[in-house]
């Protein structure tokens, strides 16, 4: 049974497919400290989380089963990723079911800070009745700064153009032909600084955008800004922000999110007449909480059943195009990996993975990972996976290689792994996905073969002479190893040869050394893949 733990409060309509699932057992356990987790985290396959639960290295190495940490959200700046890859952890989020609603509660702060809303509010009340202090602004014919542009950034541009506001933009990713699309003006951030009444941050918190708005920013700063901060606690330094406040720069500010979560009782922002707060509802509604666990369970249950998924945060994007392009060579490209490294019985210092045909232009670093799982697995078992085969074949400092070419050599696609020892000898299989017939292995060393790789087969060396065939023949049918087919290869006549049997069950060892001992054969080795 696959088990899942959920730590944060997630919507239960959302994670229903979880729950209904056969093969899957959720526990709900919320507000668990480190220690806590790190207690029960090694019965689990899954951990889903919001952004209350910090996914530390030490919750990670505890999670010796832990396969995936969804994130239903979108930032993920409470998990660990580099320990997440180190240790093969897929990170998945839910980064889009919950951008229309940050949007509408990021408006939801412009405008309570332009009418002062939560103040006039809590006057009123207390029976104060104050038509004088709260005088607001509108928002029509000001300037908005959005500083972000990506997806939330650009719902909120696409509504502040509905309040007739102009709109300057900011984003490394976004084009002048983008941004006229959306009818934003692009921008730097200094001109936002210096132009806007109102500013809006929409990034991720890194170490680029850490105090992004900080003291040189506000002392050049276009008197009487209004800034709204939904994104995360951090890009607006919080203490220059209090200063610039007090003396006069900033008219106000509204802030979701804070450095350090929940803020201390004596945050100077709790306290302060011209600042608005709310503790991070930015995805709080029914229908974002239920998009992000739809989302994030879908792709947990993908993973856990070994299935694509999209999402993962600690593996670079694929975009959909792409995928269907690669996705159906998943498996042969780790199948080759896997029998390649069975092949090679020495250290590997190289690998080369040449794509051709159909693959030669498309972005294939995804299925690169594939092949490496495949030839890793070999000697690391489950701990090397997709997320991390790459950055296992760097620590142990083998070479990757990856090259692609346009032709063929009459495959409308070929995958050719080869692997290098210390000593420069080479080991090599390529495979072709066919129409109709699926996996084919075309090539092992210098070899053609057609086959269909299988659970088992045996992989023989000998030199090309009659009677071989019958002698393997009749010594597998005496053990009772049935043979479903046989491939031999050669290049010439009486030259070196290669047989491959595909057999129904695994070899047993004393058989195999029977083969091995046969004076005809040069070597026989069994080919286990997981088909
Ligand atoms: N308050 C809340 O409850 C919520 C907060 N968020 C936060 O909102 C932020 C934005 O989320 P999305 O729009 O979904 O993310 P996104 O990834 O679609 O957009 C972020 C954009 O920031 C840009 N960016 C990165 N560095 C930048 C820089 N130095 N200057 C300007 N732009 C930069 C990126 O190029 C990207 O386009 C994230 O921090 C996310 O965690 C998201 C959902 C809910
Ligand atoms: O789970 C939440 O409520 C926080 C949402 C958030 O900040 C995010 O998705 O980045």
């Amino acid at each position: 049974m696959l088990k899942v733990l959920v730590s944060d409060p997630i919507s239960d309509l959302g994670i229903q497919q979880l729950m209904d699932a056969e093969d899957v057992v959720v526990d709900k356990k919320t507000g668990l400290s480190e220690d806590e987790l790190i207690q029960i985290i090694g019965d689990y396959d899954a951990l889903l989380v919001r952004s209350q639960t910090r996914v530390t290295p030490a919750i990670m190495k505890a999670g010796t089963r832990l396969k995936v940490v969804g994130r239903a959200g979108v930032g993920v700046d409470n998990i660990n990723l580099e320990a997440a890859t180190e240790r093969g952890i897929i990170v998945i989020n839910a980064p889009d079911g919950n951008t229309i609603t940050t949007c509408e509660h990021t408006f939801a702060m412009m405008m309570a800070l332009a009418r002062h809303i939560p103040q006039a509010y809590a006057k009123t009340i207390n029976g104060t009745w104050d038509r004088k202090t709260f005088l607001g602004v509108e928002l029509r014919n000001k300037t908005l700064g959005v500083l972000g542009m990506g997806r939330i950034g650009s719902e909120v541009a696409k509504r502040a153009k509905a309040f007739g506001m102009n709109i300057l933009g900011y984003d490394p990713f976004l084009t002048k032909e983008r941004a006229e699309k959306m009818g934003v003006t692009l921008a730097s951030v200094d001109d936002i600084i210096r132009n806007a009444d109102f500013m809006t941050v929409h990034t991720p918190l890194t170490p680029e955008t850490k105090h992004m708005i900080a003291r040189p920013q506000f002392e050049v700063m276009k008197k009487g800004m209004r800034i709204i901060n939904c994104a995360r606690g951090g890009i607006i330094d919080e203490m220059a922000l209090i200063e610039a406040i007090d003396e006069g720069i900033v008219a106000g500010a509204a802030f979701d999110v804070f450095e350090s979560e929940p803020p201390a009782a004596d945050h100077p922002f709790l306290s302060h007449a011209n600042i608005i707060v709310t503790p991070h509802l930015g995805a709080s509604t029914v229908e974002a909480q239920e998009n992000v666990a739809i989302d994030v369970s879908e792709q947990v249950l993908h993973i856990l059943r070994n299935e694509p998924f999209k999402n993962a945060v600690n593996m670079p994007p694929v975009a959909p195009s792409v995928m269907n392009i690669i996705q159906p060579y998943f498996k042969l490209g780790e199948t080759l990996g896997s029998f390649a490294a069975q092949m090679a019985n020495e250290a590997i210092q190289e690998i080369h993975i040449d794509y051709s045909g159909d693959l030669s232009e498309v972005d294939t670093q995804q299925l690169t990972r594939y092949v490496l799982k495949g030839i890793l697995e070999r000697h690391l078992g489950s701990e090397a996976n997709i997320v991390n085969s790459l950055h296992l074949a760097k620590i142990r400092e083998i070479n990757v290689v990856v090259s692609q070419a346009p032709r063929t050599k009459g495959f409308t696609n070929l995958i050719t792994v080869t692997l290098k020892n210390q000593h420069e000898q080479e080991r090599r299989i390529a495979g072709t996905l066919l129409a109709g017939y699926g996996e084919r292995i075309v090539r092992l060393d210098h070899f053609p073969v057609d086959f269909a790789p299988e659970d088992h087969q045996i992989f023989i060396s000998h030199n090309d002479k009659p009677g071989i065939i019958g002698r393997v023949g009749t010594l597998l049918g005496e053990n009772d190893v049935n043979i479903a087919s046989m491939q031999v290869g050669r290049k010439i006549i009486g030259g070196a040869a290669i047989m491959i049997l595909t057999v129904d069950k695994e070899v047993p060892k004393e058989v195999l050394q029977k083969l091995i001992e046969l004076p005809e054969l040069n070597t026989a080795q069994e080919i286990v893949l997981q088909k």
